[in-house]
């Protein structure tokens, strides 16, 4: 037999092969069980094609094609996209008992590998643990007490960043994007941990050509170091989940990248529990009666402990949280509410500043609420509260522009969603940017209309139930929704009343990425002291 015979009659039985597992493939394809529309799927890639790296527009682009519920194809798993309110009931029903869509995901090996499906929150997969460290974290950050004290904390970050822009001076042309990364880090460093954070400051001395914050380089070191660790630890999450094992195991480059993800992992865990233990100590050397400063952190240690007399009720949920839980909610926190009120803000600066209307109802809502605003304001927890208009700006941009615009969630059963059977462990997607702008739900959705939201004198709106999801629904709906809005409401009046702030480029469309948090990178704008009217 000569070679060109043994290659001949190779690529006969590999041809063959792939033969017989294309008709495999589209005969299980086509004769599926329950079959929902959906794009006719590629071997091995299925619909990634369609989907796309942007999912969210993709999405979109599906569900013009198929409907408000299709099927695809991710590689080989099946997922489902769901764009219509009625469709989500199940998804996001408030029910602990017999929940469908309890879980996240389907199970995931990178998950695993990365220690997030045995503990944690958003990715627990064993449900009881999940439910004791999300009710340990929700009595933290939505409890009067901590909430109270946040306020002071935004207040006095608040205070630092005026000071900055004061110092600018009026002809610099600041990148919203960036100053709010920076807010948003301290806000949520000093509010966990109570310790101040220097974010602003560092980006403050960067921009500054005379008058710099002194800072120690070590404390500057640390930090960044510490900011670093965090923020490749958020990026090693979508990289252990969308990576197969074996690639990032055994293929060279990202071999490499598993390893740096794994000692960055390694190295944030022991730093956050030296501060843990360190905490602990200090904790336990002030006397019972004296009162402590209601920071996340403090309040997670002390709670279901003697100091706390606020114990939470429930079989199971009476012990208090181990070392290891903190240090995974902290990560937790970090995760979740870096990003996402980062470019929320961002978000909605842009709105505010294209519709001049709504800004000046807000101004009108601040002096109603804070009186005089050429004053000091007494922003209180209570008085945020009070800010109805800018919570309804808040929404309406929120449902423009969502801040993560395909959730997904698992089908913790066999289930069925629209007549459709969904099988357990099957991923459901849903479409938050087809649903907020969906035409059955809103009248003019591609308006920004902030009154929408605005309640009539028998307090009801038009808002279609689970129609506006900006922080999900059901029992795994955001536990930091009330502390990121009380966050974002403080900074707007901030702004608002001692700033006059415009665009550097008023016709750019909103520049917007997709990643799991919706990014917008750069916002440029102008910012000067508002005149106080004597
Ligand atoms: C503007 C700010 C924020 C937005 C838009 C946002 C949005 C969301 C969304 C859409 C979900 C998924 C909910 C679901 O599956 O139904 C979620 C979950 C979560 N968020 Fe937020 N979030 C924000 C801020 C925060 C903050 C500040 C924290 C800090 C505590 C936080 C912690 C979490 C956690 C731990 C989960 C997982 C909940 C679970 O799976 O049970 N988020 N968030």
């Amino acid at each position: 037999m000569t070679i060109l015979n043994i290659i001949y009659n190779l690529t006969k039985i590999i041809s063959t092969l792939i033969v017989v597992y294309i008709i495999k493939f589209y005969f299980s394809w086509y004769t599926r069980e329950n079959p929902i529309p959906g794009p006719i799927p590629l071997p091995l890639i299925g619909n990634l094609h369609q989907i796309g790296k942007d999912m969210e527009k993709g999405a979109l682009k599906l569900q013009k094609q198929y409907g408000d519920i299709f099927e695809v194809l991710l590689g080989s798993t099946r997922a489902i996209f769901i764009s219509r309110a009625d469709l989500v009931e199940k998804i996001y029903s408030p029910a602990l008992k017999n929940n469908a869509f309890a879980h996240r995901t389907s199970p995931n090996s990178g998950l695993d590998e990365l220690g997030l499906s045995k503990s944690g929150i958003t990715f627990n997969m064993d449900l009881e643990a999940w439910k004791f460290n999300r009710r340990i974290l929700g009595h933290t950050v939505m409890s009067p007490k901590f909430l109270k004290e946040n306020v002071n904390f935004i207040n006095q970050i608040c205070d630092e960043l005026e000071n900055y822009w004061l110092q600018l001076g009026p002809e610099t042309i600041h990148n919203f994007s960036n100053w709010t990364s920076c807010f948003a880090t301290d806000i949520t460093l000093t509010a966990t941990t109570g310790t101040k954070s220097y974010a602003t400051a560092f980006y403050y001395n960067s921009l500054s050509n005379s008058v710099k914050v002194e800072i120690p380089n070590s404390i500057i070191n640390e930090f960044l170091k510490f900011m670093d660790s965090i923020y490749m630890f958020i990026s090693s999450i979508m990289f252990f989940f969308n990576i197969p094992s074996i690639i990032r195991h055994h293929f060279p480059i990202i071999k490499s990248l598993q390893k740096k993800h794994e000692i960055n992992n390694e190295w944030l865990n022991i730093e956050l529990e030296k501060i843990i233990s360190k905490r602990k100590q200090e904790i336990e050397n002030i006397p019972l009666d004296q009162s402590i400063n209601y920071n996340v952190l403090n309040l997670l240690i002390i709670t279901n402990t003697e100091r706390n007399p606020d114990k939470i009720s429930g079989i199971d949920h009476t012990r208090s949280i181990t070392d290891i839980e903190i240090r995974n909610t902290l990560k937790e926190i970090f995760s979740a509410g870096l990003d996402t009120t980062r470019n929320a803000s961002c978000f909605i600066l842009y709105y505010i500043l294209k519709y001049p209307d709504v800004k000046d109802k807000l101004i009108k809502e601040y002096e109603s609420v804070y009186g005089d605003l050429g004053k000091k304001l007494n922003i209180t927890r209570e008085s945020l509260d009070k800010l109805i208009y800018t919570e309804a700006v808040i929404n309406e941009t929120t449902r423009i522009q969502p801040l993560v615009s395909v959730l997904m969630r698992s089908a913790s059963f066999d289930t069925e969603i629209g007549g459709y059977k969904i099988k357990k462990g099957t991923d459901v997607f849903t479409n938050f940017i087809g649903i907020h702008t969906h035409k059955a739900h809103w009248d003019e959705p591609e308006n920004f209309n902030p009154d929408r939201f605005l309640k009539d004198n028998n307090n009801h709106n038009n808002i279609i139930k689970n129609s506006h999801l900006n922080f999900g629904g059901g029992i795994r709906i955001c536990p930091g929704r009330h502390w990121a809005m009380d966050n974002i409401k403080i900074l707007f009046v901030r702004l608002l009343t001692k700033f006059e702030i415009s665009l550097v480029n008023p016709d750019n469309p909103l520049k917007i990425e997709f990643d799991i948090v919706r990014h917008c990178d750069e916002l440029e704008i102008y910012i000067k002291e508002k005149k106080t009217i004597s």
